[in-house]
């Protein structure tokens, strides 16, 4: 909403004081809390039809989901695309246009326009590689002045990390310890560097940067096979056609080192998908979230050719004919992964119990946290944007953790009891979380404590933030934050204070329900268009 049109509502609201009979604690309350108190009172109205507020679903991921949130709102759907006065758009897609006419402030807006930077494999390599760098180098001008003695801050060998939800100050990651060597295809050196260290001994995973669903996956086993595609490699690259091409679509692929020793659920190699929500970027609010474990129909063997058993994903378990049968099998809950864990390797790996949600999920959300901050100062910011991204995390069979990729639009359907479970809530704390973050930034209150939040666990609050930031907006000052739950890198940062609290992170330990408020440069090199930018169809999601 603008500032004029808030001074408008301001002024309304100041007039309605003096006309209702307002109880004491009414009149005592700042503006900010009674401009909510409309916004959210105006959503609670009863809808006059064909007068709003509208929303609409673009695609059919998550769409009954999202539909009854909204209408439980009092909102109507509009099933127009091009219509502009719009209160909430989720689209699978995303639009040049949605993102030209987006009133910010006064709309929610799914995805952020640049979300590619985490979402496609190049963006998120790239991004993590410039992170890296930086690191390193501010570690290093650290260590320099600490030891000429210039600055009184200790040297920092080993850069910490405060975490959000109390996990203690920690050790900066470093992206080899979570991310698989991975190389770039469409830059050459980086493609003769693979072709040269590749041996015998390693199997490799070629995706394509911007596919999800496995489409395009291969792996590369053996001399012969990486032989073939490189002598295809080089003959696309012999073409005259190649050097004309704006962005080099059939290079657009990374080479990753496959983790060959997955660990197994009765054989069966499994992938968790996980959730990171930015419910707000003005501040930054962004947000961990469980999600479920996803396993392949048919036992693991690694020499196996048929890709069916090697890549996890529910899309390549679809189209096995034992599917239909077998598909409750495919996908487990995150508490029927503790279990079965607890049970079978607690003891013989000298586990932690319930290390499902205590080791595991405290490092899901340290890489999560690593790669948010790794763009935080690059994605585009509006009041109003707010996004939902699948993370994807193998485990293998010496408990380490490795981030596979990050999904946009991540698939939100309920085929399994599992996921119908699972995904209702996930999506309805994100709208919820997206609507009250949103409120809350409008009206300049604190962000904390958060009414909406259940499941989802803190892990950035960009109150204390040092702002604004080029490509960021803001509307309206920001007070001064109460609560650091930051997951910046401490170097030249003051010592934080006491983190909050941990919300319960794990499923079933719930926090209850508030009452259903109405409302609530990476690398320089050259980088590929992203498909969805280039209007591709709405398969485009992390399966
Ligand atoms: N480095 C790796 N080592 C072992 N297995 C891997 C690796 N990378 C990917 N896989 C397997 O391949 C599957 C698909 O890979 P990935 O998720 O990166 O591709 P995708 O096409 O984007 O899939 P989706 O978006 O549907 O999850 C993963 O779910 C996992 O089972
Ligand atoms: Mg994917
Ligand atoms: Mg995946």
């Amino acid at each position: 909403m603008g500032s004029s049109q808030e001074e408008g509502l301001l002024c309304q609201l100041s007039r309605l004081n003096q006309d209702a009979d307002l109880d004491a604690t009414d009149t005592t309350r700042p503006r900010a809390v009674l401009l909510e108190k409309h916004l959210l009172e105006g959503e609670k109205r009863p809808p006059s039809p064909g007068q709003g507020p509208f929303f609409y679903i673009g695609g059919t991921n998550g769409a009954s989901i999202i539909s009854s949130y909204c209408k439980s709102k009092g909102w109507q759907r509009t099933q127009d695309s091009r219509r502009e006065d719009y209160k909430l758009k989720w689209c699978e897609v995303k639009s040049r246009d949605t993102y030209c006419s987006f009133r910010e402030g006064e709309q929610l807006l799914y995805q952020l326009p640049n979300n590619r930077l985490l979402t496609t494999k190049i963006g998120l390599l790239s991004a993590l590689r410039e992170y890296s760098r930086v690191l390193s180098k501010t570690n290093a001008v650290l260590c320099t002045q600490a030891r000429s003695g210039k600055d009184a801050a200790p040297a920092l060998e080993e850069p910490m990390w405060t975490s959000p939800g109390c996990l203690g100050p920690q050790r900066v990651l470093k992206m080899e310890e979570f991310f698989p060597e991975t190389y770039r295809l469409d830059i050459r050196d980086e493609r003769k560097a693979f072709f040269t260290l590749f041996d015998d001994t390693q199997m490799w995973i070629c995706k394509p940067t911007a596919s999800n669903q496995g489409k395009g996956i291969f792996l590369l086993r053996n001399q012969e096979e990486v032989a073939a595609f490189q002598a295809k490699t080089q003959s696309m690259e012999d073409d005259p056609i190649y050097d004309k091409m704006s962005f080099r679509v059939p290079q657009a692929r990374i080479v990753q080192r496959y983790i060959q020793n997955p660990l197994l659920l009765d054989g069966k190699k499994f992938d968790v998908r996980s959730y990171l929500l930015i419910a707000c970027t003005t501040p930054y609010m962004v947000f961990f979230g469980h999600g479920y474990a996803r396993l392949t129909l048919s036992l693991y063997d690694p020499h196996a050719s048929d890709l069916g058993g090697h890549l996890t994903n529910q899309f390549m378990q679809k189209k096995s004919p034992l599917y239909v049968m077998l598909k409750e099998d495919t996908v487990w809950s995150m508490d029927h992964l503790n279990r079965y864990i607890n049970d079978k390797f607690r003891k013989t790996k000298g586990l932690p119990r319930d290390w499902v949600f205590t080791t595991f999920t405290k490092r899901m959300q340290q890489i999560m946290a690593h790669c948010f901050l790794a763009v935080k100062s690059k994605l585009q910011c509006k009041l109003g944007y707010f996004d939902l991204i699948g993370c994807d995390f193998l485990i293998d069979e010496n408990f380490k953790v490795w981030l596979l990729e990050m999904n946009s639009n991540p698939a939100l359907h309920t085929n399994c009891e599992v996921l119908k479970e699972v995904i209702p809530g996930v999506v309805m704390e994100t709208l919820d979380l997206a609507l009250e973050t949103f409120q809350k930034s409008l009206c300049s209150q604190k962000m904390l404590p958060l009414l909406s939040q259940r499941r989802f666990v803190l892990l950035h609050n960009g109150e204390v933030d040092p702002g604004p930031r080029p490509g960021g907006s803001r509307i309206g000052p920001r007070p001064p934050a109460a609560t650091r739950s930051a997951s910046e890198p401490a170097p030249p940062a003051p010592p934080a204070p006491p983190a909050p609290p941990l919300r319960a992170d794990r499923p079933g330990a719930r926090r209850p329900a508030p009452p259903r408020g109405p409302d609530g440069a990476q690398a320089r090199e050259p980088s590929p268009r992203p498909a969805e930018e280039r209007g591709k169809n709405a398969s485009h999601r992390g399966s």
